[in-house]
């Protein structure tokens, strides 16, 4: 069965940690908070790959969070990750979800409402939303889609939703103010001098926000159904 939780998604880079080994970053980053993990390797061999998945897997079981591996199916079925990242120029979807099955967590970035739209016919158990902000971490990404961008697509999509791409404490809010279901970070976490006081921070606005989102959406409900026409109900801003 699928059970996973967006709110606070970890996407790893080794590059990043300051030294320290992934696997302590990822454990600290857990006891902090951290929801979800990825582990995204983009320079490394097959093999020290499938070695850091095994890890991190192990170092996941006890906490009982999912790991999603980045863009490479074999490593994703070599180590029973419980789920792949997928891109708009990686793996396409029906071949995953084909070789993975139906119970394995399958995300999908999306880099603009078209893909949203392709990404609504899918079977995917997520979307990217991506970047919502320029990051020196990727820097081969499409055009930032802002806080606007972030507006349209959860209210478009009919898959849960997480931003990335320069989010930090000072604009997580924000994120899930304008209808993400959660943020993932890299850097925010990676490269936090305390990781798990970094994401206990980020898990407490990401938290107090959706608390802030669910009541405005209820309170908005109770009143726009009698003053509003219904196109607009969806908004809670
Ligand atoms: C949660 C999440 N969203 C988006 C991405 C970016 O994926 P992609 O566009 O395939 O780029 P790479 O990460 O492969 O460089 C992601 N990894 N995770
Ligand atoms: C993997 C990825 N995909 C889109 S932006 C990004 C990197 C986000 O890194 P950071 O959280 O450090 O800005
Ligand atoms: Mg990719």
């Amino acid at each position: 069965m699928k059970n996973f939780d967006l709110s606070l998604y970890l996407v790893t880079d080794r590059l990043l940690s300051l030294g320290r080994p992934l696997e302590y970053v990822v454990e600290e980053a857990v006891k902090g908070g951290v929801t979800m993990v990825q582990l995204r390797e983009k320079d490394c061999s097959s093999k020290e790959f499938y070695r850091q998945a095994i890890t991190i897997k192990a170092c996941l079981k006890p906490y009982n969070i999912p790991l999603i591996i980045n863009d490479r199916l074999d490593i994703a079925l070599a180590c029973e990750a419980e789920g792949l990242h997928i891109g708009q120029y990686d793996l396409p979807y029906e071949v995953a979800r084909k070789i993975l099955g139906k119970n394995k967590i399958i995300g999908l970035s999306v880099e603009n409402v078209q893909d949203v739209l392709e990404a609504n016919k899918l079977d995917i158990d997520y979307i990217g939303i991506s970047p919502v902000f320029s990051t020196p971490t990727k820097t081969d990404t499409a055009k930032e889609l802002g806080l606007t961008g972030v507006r349209e697509i959860s209210l478009l999509s009919k898959h849960p939703s997480v931003g990335i791409g320069g989010i930090n404490n000072s604009n997580a809010r924000d994120i899930i103010q304008a209808g993400a279901d959660g943020i993932a970070v890299v850097s925010a976490i990676m490269s936090a001098a305390d990781p798990r006081l970094a994401a206990s921070q980020l898990s407490d606005i990401v938290h107090q926000s959706k608390l802030k989102v669910n009541f405005l959406r209820n309170e908005g409900r109770g009143k726009l159904d009698c003053t509003m026409p219904s196109d607009d109900r969806k908004s809670t801003e």
